[in-house]
């Protein structure tokens, strides 16, 4: 009987899954994807061919999307048995810096991260711990975000607070590592050089942050103690300054809730922008629009959101001393040929120089033969790198 593993990429705003077959070269059967909206849920499933087979839209009071989902998916096991569960976690705090099998220990200590990833760490929590309800003997693998920045040295660890926080665990951990270790292991395939030397991956996606790689490893990155740092994205700001904060609980009597939905829901692109979050709408909306004040404040989203990445590049450049290669990835990263080409407009100092035709169409390497720094774009494969962690778990005899 054909084996597969189902592997859940929990994001702070959709659920995508992917199932693999393994029973040779893994291949992926399914993938599909969750998406909240305000007024319900979208659900839609491709096949093996990338066609649609299932597009349903959900409102409110429907059953829980992810009880929807598992209930899909067992309607449609088509005799296949599930091998293994693998799971993108948010938050493997200071001590995971490898996969780990879920026992209810681990979860146990995995929920006890949820202060340090409040939205995150829950929703990438749920799908384990709903399939644990049901099977409690399947293989489950935590893969964490934080884990590949476990190689940053310890002064960029370390924030500049009183002491007593840092034996709290506030110190600064990195995410988005799962996406980081497909594109350095992508690196290290088909430009070894960039992947031994400086380089940059700038992940932008809903979630956005960049991963300084020197030496193939992560030596620093934008997000730190939080998914809240560095870079602007849909719906965070990023690096603000905490004064900021201050006045709001001053001056508006903000609390918790409210600061937690003005930083991770409102900000970023859809604050700035006051019409979404999504880089493709904005686009659209920018070509579309006949009000000048929208024209207005679309740009600026566009155009601060740009900025914020020029002035990180710098930044982590610095810390690199110097710049051998940058790589472009995710959903804005490896399709928005506009930022890019902003962007690297502002990195000739560098020795960037963007081959433009190359860049429209999205090619592999993006810099013209001169460029002292090679620029690349490479879609991301978060669902490969944990199914990889899972079938190392698994025995000969199950692989
Ligand atoms: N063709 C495109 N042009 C510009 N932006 C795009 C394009 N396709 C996707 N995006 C943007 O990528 C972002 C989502 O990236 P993604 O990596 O899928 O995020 P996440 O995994 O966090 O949900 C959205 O802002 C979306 O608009
Ligand atoms: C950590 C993080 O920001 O994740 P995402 O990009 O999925 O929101
Ligand atoms: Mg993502």
């Amino acid at each position: 009987m054909a084996g597969v593993i189902l592997v859940f990429n929990v994001g702070s705003s959709s659920v995508k899954f992917t199932v693999f077959d393994v029973a040779a070269e893994p291949e992926r059967l399914l993938h599909g994807e969750i998406e909240h909206h305000t007024d319900g849920f979208s659900f839609h499933v491709n096949d093996r061919t990338g066609a649609r087979c299932v597009d349903e839209r959900m409102t409110t009071s429907d059953p829980h999307p992810l009880d929807h989902l598992l209930q899909w998916l067992s309607a449609h096991a088509e005799g296949r048995t599930l091998l293994g569960v693998g799971h993108r976690i948010v938050h493997g705090g200071a001590d995971f810096s490898a996969p780990v099998k879920i026992t209810p220990a681990v979860m146990d200590r995995l929920e006890a991260l949820t202060p340090f990833a409040p939205l995150h760490q829950p929703a990438t929590l749920a799908p384990a711990r709903a399939i644990a309800r049901y099977r409690p003997d399947l293989l489950q693998i935590a893969c964490f975000d934080t884990a590949f920045h476990h190689t940053i040295p310890e002064m960029a660890r370390l924030l500049p607070l009183p002491r007593r926080y840092e034996q709290k665990g506030v110190r600064r951990y990195g995410f988005h590592g799962l996406s980081y270790t497909w594109v350095a292991q992508r690196l290290q395939a088909c430009d070894p050089a960039l992947y031994a030397g400086r380089t940059l991956i700038a992940h932008l996606g809903s979630g956005a942050s960049l991963c300084a790689l020197k030496g193939g490893k992560s030596l620093e990155t934008t997000m730190g103690f939080s998914a809240l740092d560095g870079l602007m994205m849909g719906t965070r700001a990023g690096l603000i300054d905490p004064g900021a904060l201050l006045y709001m609980m001053q001056e508006e009597g903000a609390g918790w809730c409210t600061l937690v939905d003005v930083l991770y829901r409102q900000s970023g692109l859809l604050g700035v922008s006051g019409v979404s979050s999504d880089m493709r709408l904005l686009r659209k909306r920018l070509l579309d629009e006949k009000d000048p004040e929208i024209i207005r404040t679309v740009s600026q989203a566009l155009s601060l959101f740009e900025y914020r990445v020029i002035e990180e590049i710098g930044a982590l450049a610095a810390v690199m001393e110097g710049l051998d290669g940058l790589v472009f990835t995710a959903g804005i990263g490896e399709h928005d040929s506009v930022l890019r080409a902003n962007v690297c407009a502002k990195l000739g100092w560098l020795g960037v120089k963007l081959d433009a035709q190359a860049n429209a169409r999205h090619a592999s390497i993006i810099s013209t033969a001169e460029s002292a720094v090679t620029v690349r774009v490479e879609p991301t494969d978060e669902e490969a790198v944990i199914m990889r962690d899972v079938l190392a778990f698994m025995t000969p005899q199950q692989a």
